[in-house]
């Protein structure tokens, strides 16, 4: 049976014309078991994996748990056993055709006698394409882009580093009314209110790097964990980064624990993100303070902007960003605002206002629409 009306952003590919229904909520589930909280980001993308009969019943699920561990397919396919002849694999990602810490699973699907293979997505990292190909010489039928769109947001921070080359970098910053990010003496705690702050750790949960500059973390001592609405860390932490020469005082919080900060003694935010990348790293949330965020913005390594903008005066203090060597009102930096929302205020405070902005692009490129989920990186 044809597809329904929603899955229309497959319309673009022919061959995903032909896919059922039945796929099409499989493809669904794949990309829910894809995004699974708690799954550590890195330098692999999410998939998630379902295998169904020819009945349309579904007979396993898999996901992919990050670098090292079994490939989505390879997950459903050890769920499966003997079930998974004669099935469809319904996967967020065209099936990777090399080996890697793991086997290809297009061996995989051909051994297990997979009879059709649906994807959302082709494998643009060229060490691992060619699924297709390989799976259709085998004999299997594949059908691919249901659901694409939805698959390249989920792995947006992935595609972003196959194409730049290093880790797509959120700046995050709270601002009082007068554009201030700490006070005369150096105090910033709190300018945005809790509801602001809560939001942010969710943005934190989002990345697999948060950074900050060195001034911040001997002004600040910050824990920069990811904390849940109570304040209780989660299991999973992004890793957290201070970049500068100086040294740092060993009684620092970030200092800590069993995985304690990165130091990037370097003031290059080039290097910087070139050592994040080499470790894995994908998505950077860049923290501060004001002179680190000037020093990335000045380089063009902002891809998105995350302000949280509070009805705070402090009249003297700390600019929510430094010096950018803008002279004129002419030559002002004007993101594009992707989303503007006022967060509701916890009792006894005033809401703050969220920005979701990302650096101007050139005019002749067209503007790429909002994300469904403000948290995804976009694509440029
Ligand atoms: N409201 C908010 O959202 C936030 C507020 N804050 C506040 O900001 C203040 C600290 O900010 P700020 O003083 O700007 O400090 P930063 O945290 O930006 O750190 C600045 C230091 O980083 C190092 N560094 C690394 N790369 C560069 C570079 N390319 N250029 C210059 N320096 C570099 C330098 O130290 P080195 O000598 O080690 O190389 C420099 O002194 C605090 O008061 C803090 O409370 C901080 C974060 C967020
Ligand atoms: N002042 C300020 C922020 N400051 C940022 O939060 C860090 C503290 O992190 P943690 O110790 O984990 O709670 C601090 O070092 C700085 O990077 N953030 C905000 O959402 N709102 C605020 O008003």
């Amino acid at each position: 049976m044809p597809t329904g009306s929603d899955a229309s952003d497959a319309s673009h590919t022919s061959d995903a014309s032909v896919t059922s229904d039945v796929e099409t909520e499989g493809m669904r589930r794949a990309l829910t078991l894809a995004g699974t909280p708690g799954v550590p980001l890195g330098p692999n993308p999410r998939v998630g994996c379902v295998l169904v009969d020819r009945a349309g019943a579904v007979i396993a699920e898999g996901y992919h748990r990050g670098a090292g561990t079994p490939h989505a397919e390879v997950d459903a396919l050890a769920a499966a056993g003997d079930r998974a002849r004669g099935a469809t694999a319904v996967v967020t990602l065209e099936p990777c055709d090399h080996t890697g810490r793991t086997g290809p699973c297009t061996q995989a699907l051909t051994r297990a006698g997979v009879q059709r293979v649906v994807y959302a997505m082709a494998d643009p990292n060229p060490v691992a394409s060619g699924g297709r190909t390989t799976l259709q010489a085998a004999g299997i039928e594949v059908s691919g882009g249901l659901l694409e769109q939805q698959a390249r947001e989920l792995n947006a921070a992935w595609l972003f580093g196959l194409t730049h080359g290093r880790p797509f970098v959120t700046w995050k910053l709270a601002a009082s009314l007068d554009g201030r990010s700490a006070a005369a003496d150096g105090t910033s705690r709190w300018i945005s209110g809790a509801a602001s702050r809560r939001d942010a750790h969710r943005l934190r949960g989002r990345v697999d790097t948060i950074l900050v500059g060195t001034e911040t973390a001997v002004v600040d001592d910050p824990a920069l964990t990811v904390r849940d609405d109570t304040g209780r860390p989660l299991e999973h932490q992004p890793l957290r980064a201070v970049m500068g020469e100086r040294e740092l005082p060993a009684g620092l919080q970030l200092l800590q624990g069993a995985k304690p900060a990165l130091h990037l003694r370097t003031r290059d935010p080039g290097r910087a993100l070139a050592e994040l990348f080499d470790a894995g790293r994908r998505h950077v949330l860049l923290e501060g303070g004001p002179t680190l965020a000037a020093a990335f913005l000045r380089a063009g390594l902002v891809d998105e902007i995350v302000a949280y903008l509070a009805p705070v005066l402090l009249g003297a203090g700390r600019s929510a960003v430094a010096d950018l060597g803008i002279g004129a009102i002419g030559n002002a930096l004007r993101p594009e605002v992707l989303d503007a929302t006022v967060l509701a205020a916890d009792p006894g405070e005033q809401p703050d206002v969220r920005l979701i902005m990302r650096p101007a692009q050139p005019p002749t490129q067209p503007p790429t629409p909002r994300p469904e989920d403000p948290w995804r990186p976009s694509l440029r």
